[in-house]
Parts: structure tokens; sequence; C-alpha cells
């Protein structure tokens, strides 16, 4: 599509386009993060969306489960390979986001790009990484992270699958004990891996030392057949992500050397002693880092939904505003507004939570290599309430998207419900929402109770800041809002610390009182890593060097963020004296205010986000708004418009039909 031709563009959209007052480019690259990350992102999409290669001979919601996975997998094989015949050599870990869109479904080979690989960097001493790390960046060995369980995967402590070490030959034994302990889940487990890194429960001169990682061939590497003592099958069709093959595995006494435990921070010797890591939850580190990774990924669902859901309320007509007037493009509708523009704000939340999650991921990781792991519970932390705040609103705003755009948003070509099924798993997997959520309750608590002890956490100094609950501010300057988000969260945790006490005064046990407390404790997490967010965004955007277009579209979003989020939970604004009702009445008047003023930028905005019509795949969020066209090409795919009479109405309407007469 050429974007100068506006002969082949719908004119509302032209329109739309027109009122733009701000560089597009230049917000472009700060979505990307800098000029020439846009250059490479734009380079690796050319390099993808000109090959035929990545086409679907039919939409994949018409194949069978086979060949979903087939399919999916014939293309997730080429763009590994073609990502390494590129001469200039692409880092695919460092630009997965230039890949969203291109595998539609779940590829098959994620789980070997986003943990497999990352568990042998993270896990493996350098001998080890010598041996499979670069087979694995090679693609001769496929593997995957294969931790849960059918009967566990948020308590990773209570994983039932053992690797007994036995010193008489210096091998481990690998086994399932029970159904419960056989492993379930794992992406690309079922059928594409020939390895895999095991999460089991170490026990080496007869005691257990909890969950370690263990890297074990699964298939031969000749045949592909699974090797003896193991069994390999897939876990059958999922809400979503139908083109992996997600498997289950169990050991039968399984033997592997001991070097295949991965050593990097604990050890067993070959006399069958342990030697025990820095930090006792160093072997967690892989999920840590899918986690972070996770923010960014959310951000770019989000990207995708609301480019879908403002382009198609620009071209869609609907209704009357005024009586006997036309009718107006649905975007005028203020409750549209609402729906979609909070959205378009949520995404530079989360670009820019992202981004200082990972800066400080790259501190504590080089912290690490020194011995240092002060500042690892900071990071876990920041991660677990991140990822869980990113993946809840991306699945909520991709949500919204989809009810933004009516009945078309439910069909498949819309390409929202994909993008819904392809969001809402970040819920639950890399950790379970709610369950991250309380161990950044329980961080807060712990920080909460050690005010005056030197932690060197940032992200908690705030608890320390008793004054601050009495001096709410009477300006409402962004900043002044921030500090409002400061005080309900510092509130929150008073509050359920007080709690918690008060019950543990009574004789309750403190478990009891901390699971009696948790609904209030998912609170304060929430609120903390909101007010994390909301602290990010309003710094991030105040220090920017930007033309004044750009910098006031951002201000403005920024400003209807932090007024919505406000305006969704008042409740804790108001109890904890940050703001008074009246504060509250002319907030929700400005965000009125704000979702005008944006309502003009709204096209041009997520036209900043620069989706490829290709990559986008929707008939509704295309550049051009040739939406109703696309809509009718695409319902003459469907196979029962092959024929005019399909054979079902002989076998069974007829019948049914005749059977009275
Ligand atoms: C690119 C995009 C791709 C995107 C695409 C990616 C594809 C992904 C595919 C999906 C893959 C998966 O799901 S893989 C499977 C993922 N599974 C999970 O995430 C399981 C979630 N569960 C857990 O992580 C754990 O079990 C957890 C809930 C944290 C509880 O662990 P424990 O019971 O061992 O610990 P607790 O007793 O609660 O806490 C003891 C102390 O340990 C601390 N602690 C716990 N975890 C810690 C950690 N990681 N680092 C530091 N400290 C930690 C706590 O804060 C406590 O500190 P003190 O208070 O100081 O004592
Ligand atoms: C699409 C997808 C891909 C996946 N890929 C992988 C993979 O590659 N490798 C892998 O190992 N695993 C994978 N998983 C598994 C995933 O990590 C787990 O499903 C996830 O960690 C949640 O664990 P669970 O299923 O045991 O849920 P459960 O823990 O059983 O959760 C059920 C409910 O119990 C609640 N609950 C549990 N514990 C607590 C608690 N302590 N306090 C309060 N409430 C609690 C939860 O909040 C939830 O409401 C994948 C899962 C999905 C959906």
């Amino acid at each position: 599509m050429d974007k100068n031709n506006e002969r082949e563009c719908n004119e509302d959209l032209i329109r739309e386009r027109r009122k733009c007052n701000f560089n597009i480019e230049e917000l472009t690259n700060i979505v990307d993060g800098g000029k020439a990350r846009t250059a490479r992102r734009r380079e690796i999409q050319r390099l993808l969306i000109n090959d035929p290669e990545f086409l679907d001979e039919i939409p994949q919601d018409y194949m069978s489960h086979e060949d979903r996975y087939s399919n999916e997998l014939r293309k997730s094989a080429h763009l590994m390979q073609k990502l390494a015949d590129q001469e200039s050599g692409h880092d695919i870990h460092q630009d997965i986001g230039a890949l969203t869109g291109i595998l539609k479904d779940g590829n098959p080979l994620m789980v070997h790009l986003s943990m497999f690989i990352p568990a042998i960097l993270g896990q493996a001493n350098s001998e080890q990484q010598e041996k499979w790390l670069g087979r694995s960046l090679r693609n001769e060995i496929i593997g995957t992270y294969a931790q849960t369980e059918l009967g566990h995967g948020t308590f990773v402590r209570g994983l039932e699958t053992r690797a007994t070490y036995d010193p008489t030959v210096e091998e481990f034994v690998l086994h399932t004990p029970t159904i419960t302990a056989t492993k379930w889940w794992p992406g690309g487990l079922g059928k594409t891996c020939n390895y895999c890194v095991v999460m089991a429960q170490l026990y080496t001169q007869g005691r257990c030392y909890g969950p370690h990682p263990f890297i074990v061939q699964l298939r031969d590497e000749e045949t592909h057949r699974s090797l003896p003592g193991i069994t390999l099958g897939e876990i059958g069709p999922r809400l979503g992500l139908n083109s992996n093959d997600n498997g289950f595995l169990k050991f039968e006494n399984h033997r592997i050397p001991r070097t295949n435990m991965l050593m990097k921070h604990s050890q067993v010797l070959k006399d069958g002693t342990y030697v025990k890591p820095l930090h006792n939850k160093l072997s967690y580190g892989t999920m840590m880092l899918v986690r972070v990774g996770i923010v960014g990924a959310c951000s770019r669902s989000l990207q995708y939904a609301v480019t879908i859901a403002t382009r198609y309320s620009a071209v869609r007509h609907q209704s009357e505003i005024v009586p006997g007037q036309p009718e107006p493009q649905i975007l005028d509708y203020q409750t549209q507004q609402y729906k979609v523009i909070p959205q378009i704000a949520s995404v530079f939340a989360l670009i820019f939570s992202a981004r200082s999650l990972s800066k400080i991921q790259s501190s504590v990781t080089a912290k690490l290599k020194d011995g240092n792991t002060d500042l690892l519970p900071e990071l876990h932390s920041l991660s677990s309430g991140l990822k869980a705040l990113s993946s809840s609103d991306a699945s909520w705003g991709v949500e919204v998207c989809r009810l933004a755009c009516g009945g078309h948003g439910y069909l498949a070509s819309s390409n929202l419900p994909r993008t819904y099924t392809g969001t809402t798993c970040a819920i639950t997997y890399e950790g379970e929402n709610t369950v991250l959520l309380l161990q950044v309750a329980r961080y807060l608590i712990k920080s909460y109770r050690s005010i005056g002890k030197e932690t060197g956490a940032s992200s908690v100094s705030y608890l320390a800041d008793q004054t601050s609950l009495a001096s709410s501010s009477s300006s409402f300057s962004n900043k002044a809002l921030v500090q409002a988000f400061k005080l309900s969260a510092l509130s929150l945790v008073a509050e359920a610390e007080a709690r918690l006490q008060k019950l543990c005064d009574m004789g309750q046990e403190f478990y009891h009182a901390w699971n009696y407390c948790s609904v209030l404790l998912l609170k304060c997490a929430e609120a903390h890593t909101r007010y994390y967010i909301c602290e990010k965004y309003e710094q991030t955007v105040d220090s920017l060097k930007a033309s004044e277009g750009v910098k006031n579209v951002l201000q403005s979003l920024c400003r209807l963020y932090l007024i919505y989020h406000i305006t969704l939970t008042h409740g804790d604004f108001l109890k904890c004296g940050a703001l008074t009702p009246r504060n509250i009445a002319v907030l929700e008047g400005e965000m009125c205010d704000l979702l005008a003023v944006l309502r003009p930028q709204a096209v041009s905005i997520v036209d900043a986000f620069d989706i490829p019509d290709e990559l986008l795949g929707s008939t509704l969020g295309c550049w051009d708004g040739n939406v109703y066209q696309r809509l009718y090409d695409e319902a003459l795919k469907s196979p029962l418009n092959k024929t005019d009479v399909p054979d079902a109405y002989y076998k069974y309407l007829l019948p049914l039909m005749k059977s009275s007469l």
C-alpha cells in the first residue's frame, strides 16, 4: 500500500490524517526507542512481508489442527533460516518485537527462543554453554522450558519430577512418579523439540534440595523419535495459540550425565556433594527474564488492537448525534473515545515502564556477575508487578477494542479475537497474575516493616515517607497526580500491614492472617505497581527532548492515563485523603476535555505505531480503510461458500424438513 496515494484511501481517514498536528515519524522513533531502531525494525519487516513464503494458502481458521501446526512450523523454520542468512546478522532476541504478526497463532519455536536459549545463557556454566549454546543458536537442537506439571504450575516448590543423583555412575535419574508429575504445557514440547530444560527436584546424598534445571535430550537427533524412557505428546486444543504444540512429558527412570545439571549457580560434585547458590532463587532466573520481556510484548499487542479499533472507528458511521443529521463517525461519540483513546495512552505507559524495567534488569544482571544479589528481590517484585499489570491491562484493552468494533470485531478477519487470545494467555503463563501480585505484596509488607533500614531498593523507598500522608496536594499538575498515586499506594500498604498485625495480635498465625488479608494485599500490589507506571510515564514525558507537537500529544496522553486510572479506583484516593470528592469530579470533567483534545489526533497517533497491513492482518484496521470490501472478500473464502447447497443439507436438513410429510 502506497501511503502517499490518497486516491485509494477512505475519505474519512484522509480527513483524519490531515488534522495531524505533530511529526508522526518523530513519534514512531519514540515508540521504537530511537531512529536507528525504527530503521532496523522496518528493514526486518520489509524482509518478511515481501516474502511469499510467509503467506498462508488458506486462512488459518479453516485449517485442521495438524495443518495449522505444520503451516506455522514451516513459516517459523523459514523465518529462522532467513534471519540467519542475512549478512548483517540479526540479533533475533533483540529484534523479537519486529516479528510480531508474521507468525499468526503460537509459534512452535517461540519457547526455544524466549526460554530455552535464555535458560542456557542464565543457568549453564561456561563448559555447558560451549556444548549447547552454539548448537541451540544455530537451531541444530530445538528446546523448550519444561517446568509446569499437571498437578503444579504456580507452586514451583511443589513440583514432583525427580532428579536423583547416582554417584556410582555419575548420572541423574529423571523420574515421573505420579500422573500429576507429568510435565504439561511447555510450548513446542509435543512434537517440535528434541531437547529441553527440565525443572526437577534435586535429590542427592539422601536429601532433597528443591527444584533445579537440567538439560535433557528428548528425541533422537537423526530420526526425531522419542528416546527410550521418555513419553511425549501434545495436549490438545486451547483457547488460542493453536499452531503451537504445547506438550506433555513423562520420564521412566531416564538417565542423564551429571554434567547435564545446569551448574552456573549451584552444583552437584562427582561424589554427590551439593554446592549451594549465592541466592536460593537464582534457579528462577529464566522466569524473571521472560516476565520482563512480556511487558514489551503486551504493549505491542495493544498497539495492534488499538490501531484496528481507532481506524475502524474513524471509518464506521452509525446512528445520529443530532437528530436528522448524517450518521457521524463512531469516533465522534464520547463513549467510543472513552473506549479507544485511554488504550492508546496505555500503550505508551507500557512502553516506558518496559524500558525502565529493562534498565533495572541490566544493572541487576551486571551486579550478579560480581556476586552481588542485593537487588534481586527488587527486580523480582518489579518484574512480577509489571508482568501482571501489563498483561491484564493489555488483555482488557484488546477486549475493549474488540467491543469498540461492534459485531465485526467478533469476526476472525478483524484479527481482534486472535490478538485477544494471544494476550490473555500472558495473564496465566510465566506466573499467574494473582500469585505474582501477592509476591509484590509480600515485598511491600516486608519493606514497610523494615523502614529505616537501608536496602537500596528504590521502588519502595517512598514507603518511608510517612509525612506525605498528611500533605496532600491541592494543585493538579501531572506531578501532583503522581503524588496522589503514591499516597494511595502508601496508605493501602499501611492499612494492610495494620490489619495483618491486628490479626496476629489477636492470636492468628501469620500465614492465616495473610490469606485473610489477601484481597487487600492484592490491591496494595496493584496500587504500588500502578504508581510505578505512572511515575515513569510522567518522568519520561517530562524529560523528553521532542518537538512541541509530539510533546503536547504525549503530555495529553500521560495526563489522560493518570486521570483515567484515578477515576477507575477513585475510592482508594478518597479513602486516604489524597483527593476530595470535588477533586474527582473536576478530574472527571477534565478527562472528557482530554478525550476531545486527543480525538482529532487519534488516527495519526496509531499511524505512528507504523504497523504494516501485512502484519496487522485485519480487515477493519487496514491503512486505506477499505473495510467493507475486505470483509466481503474474506467471507468469500469460507469453505461453506464453495457450493450453494452444502452436503450437510442433504444429509441432515432435508430429512428433518421432510420428516413430517
Ligand atoms: C519476549 C516475550 C516473550 C513472550 C512469550 C513467552 C512465552 C512463555 C511461555 C510460557 C512459559 C511458562 O509459563 S514457564 C512456567 C512459568 N511458571 C511460573 O512462573 C511459576 C510461578 N511461580 C513462581 O515463580 C514461584 O513458585 C513463586 C510464586 C514465586 C513462589 O516461589 P517459592 O514458593 O519458592 O517462594 P516463596 O516461599 O513464595 O518466597 C520465598 C522468597 O523467595 C523470593 N522469591 C521468589 N521468587 C523469586 C525470584 N524469582 N527472584 C528472587 N526472589 C524470589 C520471595 O520474594 C520470598 O522472599 P522473602 O519474602 O524475602 O522470603
Ligand atoms: C499458553 C500457555 C503456555 C504455557 N507455556 C509453558 C511453558 O512453556 N513451560 C511451562 O513450564 N509452563 C507453561 N505454561 C504453564 C503456566 O506457566 C502455568 O499454567 C501457570 O504458571 C499457572 O499455573 P497453574 O496452571 O498451576 O495455575 P494454578 O496455580 O492452579 O491457578 C489456578 C488458580 O489458583 C490460584 N492460586 C494458586 N496459587 C495461589 C496462591 N498461592 N495464592 C492465591 N491464589 C492462588 C490462581 O490465582 C488461579 O486463580 C503455559 C501455560 C499457558 C496457558
